[in-house]
Protein backbone atom coordinates (compact mmCIF):
# COMPACT_ATOMS: atom_id res chain seq x y z
CA UNK A 1 0.00 0.00 0.00
CA UNK A 2 1.15 3.52 -0.85
CA UNK A 3 0.00 6.75 0.47
CA UNK A 4 1.36 9.94 -1.16
CA UNK A 5 0.65 13.13 1.02
CA UNK A 6 -1.62 15.23 -1.34
CA UNK A 7 -0.25 18.77 -1.30
CA UNK A 8 -2.98 21.42 -1.07
CA UNK A 9 -1.71 24.17 -2.69
CA UNK A 10 -4.67 26.30 -1.38
CA UNK A 11 -3.92 25.83 1.94
CA UNK A 12 -1.17 27.56 3.72
CA UNK A 13 0.45 27.86 7.70
CA UNK A 14 -2.26 30.14 8.85
CA UNK A 15 -5.11 27.96 7.94
CA UNK A 16 -3.83 25.30 9.63
CA UNK A 17 -2.53 27.97 12.71
CA UNK A 18 -5.89 28.84 13.18
CA UNK A 19 -7.72 25.26 13.64
CA UNK A 20 -5.04 24.98 15.71
CA UNK A 21 -5.77 28.07 17.94
CA UNK A 22 -9.78 26.51 17.58
CA UNK A 23 -8.52 23.32 19.07
CA UNK A 24 -6.63 25.00 22.00
CA UNK A 25 -9.19 27.22 22.73
CA UNK A 26 -11.71 24.86 23.03
CA UNK A 27 -8.93 22.61 25.45
CA UNK A 28 -8.96 25.78 27.43
CA UNK A 29 -12.88 26.76 27.54
CA UNK A 30 -13.76 23.04 28.52
CA UNK A 31 -11.57 22.38 31.24
CA UNK A 32 -13.81 20.89 33.68
CA UNK A 33 -14.00 17.34 31.18
CA UNK A 34 -12.76 14.31 32.81
CA UNK A 35 -12.85 15.83 36.99
CA UNK A 36 -11.13 19.12 35.66
CA UNK A 37 -8.12 17.01 33.53
CA UNK A 38 -9.49 18.36 30.42
CA UNK A 39 -9.63 17.27 26.77
CA UNK A 40 -5.73 17.17 26.05
CA UNK A 41 -5.22 14.12 27.40
CA UNK A 42 -7.72 12.08 25.21
CA UNK A 43 -6.82 14.36 22.31
CA UNK A 44 -2.96 12.60 22.68
CA UNK A 45 -4.94 9.50 22.57
CA UNK A 46 -6.63 9.66 20.05
CA UNK A 47 -3.95 11.03 17.54
CA UNK A 48 -1.99 7.95 18.91
CA UNK A 49 -4.66 5.36 18.38
CA UNK A 50 -5.33 6.55 14.93
CA UNK A 51 -1.61 6.15 14.12
CA UNK A 52 -1.14 2.90 16.15
CA UNK A 53 -2.88 0.44 13.40
CA UNK A 54 0.51 1.07 11.41
CA UNK A 55 1.95 -2.29 10.16
CA UNK A 56 5.46 -1.47 8.22
CA UNK A 57 5.42 -5.05 6.87
CA UNK A 58 3.31 -4.08 4.51
CA UNK A 59 2.61 -0.04 5.20
CA UNK A 60 -1.08 -0.60 6.15
CA UNK A 61 -3.21 0.95 8.58
CA UNK A 62 -1.99 4.66 10.13
CA UNK A 63 -3.00 7.43 10.23
CA UNK A 64 -3.17 8.76 6.70
CA UNK A 65 -7.37 7.14 5.53
CA UNK A 66 -8.42 9.30 8.75
CA UNK A 67 -10.47 5.53 9.12
CA UNK A 68 -10.92 6.00 13.09
CA UNK A 69 -13.97 7.64 11.84
CA UNK A 70 -15.84 4.50 10.63
CA UNK A 71 -17.61 2.33 13.44
CA UNK A 72 -15.53 -0.61 12.44
CA UNK A 73 -12.32 0.98 13.71
CA UNK A 74 -14.37 2.59 16.83
CA UNK A 75 -15.60 -0.65 18.01
CA UNK A 76 -12.26 -1.78 18.62
CA UNK A 77 -11.91 -2.44 22.39
CA UNK A 78 -8.70 -0.55 22.86
CA UNK A 79 -10.74 2.52 21.63
CA UNK A 80 -13.15 2.26 23.90
CA UNK A 81 -13.80 6.37 25.09
CA UNK A 82 -12.44 8.25 22.57
CA UNK A 83 -15.90 9.26 20.99
CA UNK A 84 -15.44 12.05 23.73
CA UNK A 85 -12.47 12.95 21.77
CA UNK A 86 -14.33 12.62 17.94
CA UNK A 87 -17.10 14.51 19.47
CA UNK A 88 -15.05 17.30 20.12
CA UNK A 89 -13.21 17.40 16.75
CA UNK A 90 -17.02 17.66 15.44
CA UNK A 91 -17.33 21.27 15.51
CA UNK A 92 -14.23 21.33 14.34
CA UNK A 93 -14.68 19.46 11.17
CA UNK A 94 -17.95 21.41 10.84
CA UNK A 95 -15.98 24.77 10.99
CA UNK A 96 -12.93 23.77 8.44
CA UNK A 97 -14.83 21.08 6.34
CA UNK A 98 -12.02 21.57 3.65
CA UNK A 99 -9.29 19.25 6.61
CA UNK A 100 -9.07 15.51 6.26
CA UNK A 101 -9.57 13.41 9.39
CA UNK A 102 -6.32 12.07 9.26
CA UNK A 103 -4.94 15.60 9.38
CA UNK A 104 -7.27 16.24 12.17
CA UNK A 105 -6.49 14.00 14.51
CA UNK A 106 -3.16 13.91 14.45
CA UNK A 107 -3.64 17.84 14.42
CA UNK A 108 -5.22 17.47 17.19
CA UNK A 109 -2.63 15.26 19.41
CA UNK A 110 0.41 17.90 18.25
CA UNK A 111 -1.82 21.04 19.53
CA UNK A 112 -2.62 19.07 22.87
CA UNK A 113 1.19 17.64 23.52
CA UNK A 114 1.71 22.11 22.46
CA UNK A 115 -0.84 23.68 24.82
CA UNK A 116 0.01 20.66 28.01
CA UNK A 117 3.50 22.78 28.32
CA UNK A 118 5.19 19.33 26.09
CA UNK A 119 7.68 19.91 23.19
CA UNK A 120 7.14 21.82 19.62
CA UNK A 121 6.22 18.35 17.37
CA UNK A 122 6.47 19.35 13.85
CA UNK A 123 3.16 18.55 11.45
CA UNK A 124 2.88 17.92 7.90
CA UNK A 125 -0.70 17.62 5.81
CA UNK A 126 -1.65 16.17 3.13
CA UNK A 127 -3.60 12.80 4.89
CA UNK A 128 -6.46 11.72 2.72
CA UNK A 129 -9.79 10.37 3.65
CA UNK A 130 -10.06 6.60 2.39
CA UNK A 131 -13.21 4.65 2.00
CA UNK A 132 -14.36 2.46 4.93
CA UNK A 133 -13.25 -0.65 2.96
CA UNK A 134 -9.50 0.16 3.64
CA UNK A 135 -10.10 0.13 7.59
CA UNK A 136 -7.66 -2.28 9.14
CA UNK A 137 -8.75 -5.02 10.91
CA UNK A 138 -9.46 -4.66 14.82
CA UNK A 139 -6.51 -6.30 17.09
CA UNK A 140 -3.55 -3.82 15.57
CA UNK A 141 -3.65 -1.84 18.95
CA UNK A 142 -1.56 -3.21 22.09
CA UNK A 143 -2.56 -4.99 25.50
CA UNK A 144 -1.55 -3.85 28.38
CA UNK A 145 -1.57 -7.01 30.56
CA UNK A 146 1.86 -7.88 28.96
CA UNK A 147 5.53 -7.79 29.58
CA UNK A 148 8.97 -6.13 28.03
CA UNK A 149 8.91 -8.62 25.08
CA UNK A 150 5.73 -7.95 23.55
CA UNK A 151 6.20 -4.24 24.16
CA UNK A 152 9.62 -4.49 21.78
CA UNK A 153 7.74 -6.86 19.49
CA UNK A 154 4.65 -4.48 19.55
CA UNK A 155 6.68 -1.59 18.79
CA UNK A 156 8.89 -2.96 15.97
CA UNK A 157 5.97 -3.06 13.85
CA UNK A 158 5.76 0.19 14.15
CA UNK A 159 9.32 0.56 13.35
CA UNK A 160 10.19 2.14 16.56
CA UNK A 161 13.32 1.14 18.62
CA UNK A 162 13.69 0.85 22.17
CA UNK A 163 14.39 4.44 22.93
CA UNK A 164 11.66 5.65 20.71
CA UNK A 165 9.34 2.85 22.31
CA UNK A 166 10.23 4.69 25.90
CA UNK A 167 9.93 7.64 24.73
CA UNK A 168 6.26 7.10 23.35
CA UNK A 169 4.97 5.55 26.52
CA UNK A 170 6.38 8.53 28.54
CA UNK A 171 2.85 10.32 27.42
CA UNK A 172 1.47 8.32 30.00
CA UNK A 173 2.28 11.65 32.06
CA UNK A 174 -1.22 12.52 30.79
CA UNK A 175 -4.57 11.44 31.96
CA UNK A 176 -5.65 8.64 33.16
CA UNK A 177 -7.24 5.07 33.14
CA UNK A 178 -10.76 4.39 33.41
CA UNK A 179 -12.42 1.20 34.64
CA UNK A 180 -15.41 1.50 32.22
CA UNK A 181 -13.10 2.15 29.28
CA UNK A 182 -10.04 0.36 29.91
CA UNK A 183 -10.75 -1.95 32.64
CA UNK A 184 -7.76 -0.53 34.42
CA UNK A 185 -8.27 2.43 37.14
CA UNK A 186 -6.34 5.33 38.52
CA UNK A 187 -4.14 7.33 38.88
CA UNK A 188 -6.68 8.92 41.10
CA UNK A 189 -5.96 12.36 42.38
CA UNK A 190 -2.86 12.57 40.69
CA UNK A 191 -3.85 12.38 36.91
CA UNK A 192 -2.37 15.35 35.03
CA UNK A 193 -3.00 17.38 32.41
CA UNK A 194 0.78 18.68 32.01
CA UNK A 195 3.38 17.07 30.04
CA UNK A 196 6.98 16.33 31.86
CA UNK A 197 8.88 13.46 32.54
CA UNK A 198 6.86 12.93 35.69
CA UNK A 199 6.35 9.03 34.02
CA UNK A 200 9.66 7.96 34.03
CA UNK A 201 10.40 9.35 37.91
CA UNK A 202 7.55 7.52 39.13
CA UNK A 203 8.04 4.52 37.81
CA UNK A 204 11.55 4.80 39.37
CA UNK A 205 10.92 6.23 43.03
CA UNK A 206 7.58 4.80 43.98
CA UNK A 207 7.09 1.55 45.72
CA UNK A 208 4.76 -0.83 42.84
CA UNK A 209 3.10 -3.30 43.69
CA UNK A 210 1.06 -5.84 41.33
CA UNK A 211 -2.37 -6.46 42.26
CA UNK A 212 -5.65 -7.17 41.06
CA UNK A 213 -8.10 -4.35 40.07
CA UNK A 214 -12.28 -4.08 41.18
CA UNK A 215 -12.37 -5.13 37.89
CA UNK A 216 -10.05 -8.65 38.14
CA UNK A 217 -7.26 -6.90 35.80
CA UNK A 218 -3.53 -6.94 36.97
CA UNK A 219 -1.87 -3.05 37.75
CA UNK A 220 0.68 -1.44 39.59
CA UNK A 221 -0.68 0.47 42.89
CA UNK A 222 1.80 2.80 44.60
CA UNK A 223 0.78 3.77 48.36
CA UNK A 224 0.54 7.42 46.73
CA UNK A 225 -2.36 6.13 44.73
CA UNK A 226 -0.53 6.08 41.58
CA UNK A 227 -1.06 3.33 38.99
CA UNK A 228 1.10 1.77 36.06
CA UNK A 229 -0.03 -0.95 33.48
CA UNK A 230 2.21 -3.96 32.94
CA UNK A 231 3.30 -2.53 29.90
CA UNK A 232 4.28 0.70 32.00
CA UNK A 233 5.91 -1.20 34.58
CA UNK A 234 7.73 -3.24 31.92
CA UNK A 235 9.98 -0.62 31.63
CA UNK A 236 12.08 -0.90 34.47
CA UNK A 237 11.95 -4.93 34.19
CA UNK A 238 13.72 -5.09 31.06
CA UNK A 239 17.38 -3.60 31.44
CA UNK A 240 17.61 -1.89 27.64
CA UNK A 241 14.65 -0.29 28.98
CA UNK A 242 15.72 0.91 32.31
CA UNK A 243 18.88 2.32 30.97
CA UNK A 244 16.48 4.35 28.81
CA UNK A 245 13.81 5.33 31.96
CA UNK A 246 16.14 6.64 33.86
CA UNK A 247 18.21 8.96 31.12
CA UNK A 248 14.77 10.49 30.62
CA UNK A 249 13.74 10.65 34.18
CA UNK A 250 17.10 12.55 34.76
CA UNK A 251 16.75 14.89 31.86
CA UNK A 252 13.61 16.14 30.70
CA UNK A 253 14.69 17.90 28.08
CA UNK A 254 16.75 14.30 26.19
CA UNK A 255 12.79 12.97 26.69
CA UNK A 256 11.49 15.92 25.14
CA UNK A 257 13.82 15.74 22.15
CA UNK A 258 13.67 11.34 21.29
CA UNK A 259 9.58 12.54 22.44
CA UNK A 260 9.40 15.13 19.59
CA UNK A 261 10.64 13.18 16.64
CA UNK A 262 8.94 9.83 17.73
CA UNK A 263 5.66 11.18 17.99
CA UNK A 264 6.14 12.85 14.46
CA UNK A 265 7.05 9.86 13.30
CA UNK A 266 4.41 7.72 14.65
CA UNK A 267 1.89 10.13 13.84
CA UNK A 268 3.16 10.21 9.99
CA UNK A 269 4.04 6.33 9.05
CA UNK A 270 2.95 4.86 6.22
CA UNK A 271 3.06 8.50 4.22
CA UNK A 272 5.73 9.58 1.50
CA UNK A 273 5.91 13.23 0.98
CA UNK A 274 6.96 14.67 -2.09
CA UNK A 275 9.73 17.13 -1.43
CA UNK A 276 7.71 20.05 -1.85
CA UNK A 277 5.23 19.10 1.08
CA UNK A 278 5.38 21.74 3.38
CA UNK A 279 6.78 21.45 7.74
CA UNK A 280 4.92 23.23 10.09
CA UNK A 281 6.13 24.39 13.51
CA UNK A 282 2.33 25.67 15.04
CA UNK A 283 2.70 28.19 17.76
CA UNK A 284 1.35 27.80 21.07
CA UNK A 285 -1.56 30.56 21.94
CA UNK A 286 0.91 31.56 24.45
CA UNK A 287 3.43 32.93 22.74
CA UNK A 288 0.36 34.20 19.77
CA UNK A 289 -0.72 35.90 23.24
CA UNK A 290 -4.03 34.20 22.99
C1 LIG B 1 2.09 -0.62 24.88
C2 LIG B 1 1.57 0.58 24.53
C3 LIG B 1 0.39 1.19 25.22
C4 LIG B 1 -0.62 0.61 25.95
C5 LIG B 1 -0.85 -0.87 26.27
C6 LIG B 1 -1.49 1.69 26.41
C7 LIG B 1 -2.65 1.51 27.17
C8 LIG B 1 -3.45 2.52 27.66
C9 LIG B 1 -4.63 2.33 28.45
C10 LIG B 1 -5.19 0.98 28.87
C11 LIG B 1 -5.13 3.56 28.74
C12 LIG B 1 -6.39 3.89 29.56
C13 LIG B 1 -7.56 4.16 28.61
C14 LIG B 1 -8.80 4.47 29.42
O1 LIG B 1 -9.12 3.63 30.32
O2 LIG B 1 -9.44 5.52 29.20
C15 LIG B 1 -4.26 4.53 28.12
C16 LIG B 1 -4.44 5.90 28.22
C17 LIG B 1 -3.64 6.82 27.58
N1 LIG B 1 -2.63 6.55 26.67
FE1 LIG B 1 -1.77 4.74 26.39
N2 LIG B 1 -1.01 2.90 25.96
C18 LIG B 1 0.12 2.64 25.23
C19 LIG B 1 0.89 3.57 24.56
C20 LIG B 1 0.58 4.92 24.45
C21 LIG B 1 1.25 5.85 23.56
C22 LIG B 1 2.36 5.47 22.57
C23 LIG B 1 0.68 7.08 23.76
C24 LIG B 1 0.97 8.41 23.12
C25 LIG B 1 2.15 8.74 22.58
C26 LIG B 1 -0.35 6.90 24.79
C27 LIG B 1 -1.13 7.93 25.30
C28 LIG B 1 -2.15 7.75 26.24
C29 LIG B 1 -2.84 8.85 26.90
C30 LIG B 1 -2.56 10.34 26.70
C31 LIG B 1 -3.78 8.26 27.75
C32 LIG B 1 -4.77 8.98 28.68
C33 LIG B 1 -6.10 9.15 28.00
C34 LIG B 1 -7.15 9.78 28.92
O3 LIG B 1 -6.78 10.34 29.97
O4 LIG B 1 -8.35 9.72 28.55
N3 LIG B 1 -0.38 5.58 25.19
N4 LIG B 1 -3.23 3.87 27.47
C1 LIG C 1 0.91 7.65 35.89
C2 LIG C 1 0.26 6.86 34.77
C3 LIG C 1 0.69 5.59 34.47
N1 LIG C 1 0.15 4.87 33.50
C4 LIG C 1 -0.87 5.34 32.76
C5 LIG C 1 -1.41 4.56 31.74
C6 LIG C 1 -2.42 5.05 30.97
C7 LIG C 1 -2.94 6.33 31.20
C8 LIG C 1 -2.42 7.12 32.19
C9 LIG C 1 -1.38 6.64 32.99
C10 LIG C 1 -0.79 7.40 34.02
N2 LIG C 1 -1.23 8.68 34.26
Amino acid sequence: VVHIAAVNKDRSFDDYQRIYNTIAEKIREEDEYDGYIGYGPILVRLGWHSSGTYDKNDNTGGSYGGTMRFKLEQSDGANNGLGNARAFMEPILKEFPWISHGDLYTLGAVCAVQELQGPKVKWRPGRVDMPEDTTPKNGRLPDAANGADYVRNFYARLNMNDREAVALTGAHCLGRTHLKNSGFDGPWGAASNSFTNEFFVNLLNEQWKLQKNKAGNMQYDSPKGYMMLETDYALVQDPAYLKIVKEFANNEGAFFKEFASCFQKLLENGIDYPKDAPTYVFKTLDEQDL
